[in-house]
C-alpha cells in the first residue's frame, strides 16, 4: 500500500499504529484478575512524566496495522479485549470496536479521556491527567475512575475529578509505581477515611506478567 493510502486509513481508524498485543491478566481496577487480550495502540502526547510505557508515545515508530488483522488475532485468545496505549482515543475507535463487537467480544478501554470519545465500549476506565484533562463528555460514561497517586496533591485532584463522574462510577486510587513505597501509606489512610474510594494496584507487576 502506498504511504498516502495508509495515512487515509489511519485517519479513518481502519488502520491503527499497533505497538504490541498480548494475552494476560488485567492487573488493574475493577476487572483485575481476569484474563484479557490487550491491544496497545501507539501515540500519546499527554506527557505524564512517570508514564510506564513512554515507548508508546511516538506513533510513527509503530506499524500501521489493519483492523481485520488485529481483530482476527485477538478473537483467538479471549472474549475480553482491553484497548490501551498510548492514548487510544487519539484515533477513531469506531472501526476497531465495530469489528470486535461483530465477533461478540467485550470491549474495554484504558484512557486518559483527553481526546473525543469514539468506539462502542462495554467498560471505560478513565484515568484523568492534570496536564491534559478529559473531555467533558466522557466523565458520565466512565465505569471506573482511576487516579494515579504520585504525591499528596493527587488526592485533591482525585476529589476534583470524582465530582465530575456519574453516581455509579467506581473510584480507584492507584499508586504511581516508582513512588509506591511512599504513597501506599497515604492511599491506605485516605481510603479508610474516605471509603467511597478503593485501592487499585498494578498487580501484573507483582505477578511478573505483561
Ligand atoms: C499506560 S496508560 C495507557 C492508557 C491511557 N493513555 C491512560 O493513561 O489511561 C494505562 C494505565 O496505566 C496507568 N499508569 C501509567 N503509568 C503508570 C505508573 N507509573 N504507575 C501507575 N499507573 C500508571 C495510567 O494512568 C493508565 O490508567
Ligand atoms: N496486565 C496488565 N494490566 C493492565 N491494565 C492496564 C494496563 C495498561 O497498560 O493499560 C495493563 C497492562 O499493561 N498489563
Ligand atoms: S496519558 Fe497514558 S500513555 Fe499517555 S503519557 Fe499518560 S499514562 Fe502514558
Ligand atoms: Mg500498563
Amino acid at each position: 500500500m502506498v504511504k498516502d493510502e495508509v495515512l487515509i486509513l489511519v485517519d479513518k481508524g481502519e488502520m491503527l499504529p499497533l505497538m504490541e498485543e498480548f494475552y494476560t491478566i488485567q492487573g488493574e481496577g475493577f476487572h483485575k484478575g481476569t484474563a484479557a487480550y490487550f491491544i496497545r495502540v501507539g501515540g500519546c502526547d499527554v506527557g505524564c512524566h512517570w508514564c510506564d510505557v513512554k515507548e508508546s508515545w511516538n506513533a510513527e515508530t509503530h506499524p500501521p496495522t489493519e483492523i481485520v488483522q488485529i481483530v482476527e488475532n485477538a478473537s483467538k485468545y479471549s472474549n475480553t479485549i482491553v484497548v490501551t496505549g498510548g492514548e487510544p482515543l487519539m484515533w477513531n475507535m469506531d472501526p476497531l470496536t465495530d469489528a470486535l463487537k461483530a465477533k461478540q467480544l467485550h470491549t474495554h478501554i484504558e484512557t486518559s479521556g483527553a481526546y473525543p470519545l469514539t468506539g462502542k465500549w462495554d467498560w471505560i476506565c478513565l484515568s484523568p491527567k492534570k496536564n491534559k484533562l478529559p473531555k467533558t463528555e466522557i466523565y458520565k460514561k466512565a465505569h471506573e475512575l482511576k487516579i494515579i497517586v504520585y504525591n499528596r496533591h493527587d488526592l485533591i485532584f482525585a476529589e476534583e475529578e470524582a465530582a465530575k463522574v456519574g453516581e455509579d462510577c467506581i473510584l480507584y486510587l492507584q499508586p504511581e509505581w516508582s513512588m509506591r513505597e511512599k504513597v501506599i501509606p497515604l492511599i491506605v489512610d485516605y481510603v479508610m477515611q474516605n471509603p467511597k474510594w478503593k485501592v487499585s494496584l498494578q498487580t501484573h507487576k507483582y505477578l511478573n506478567i505483561p
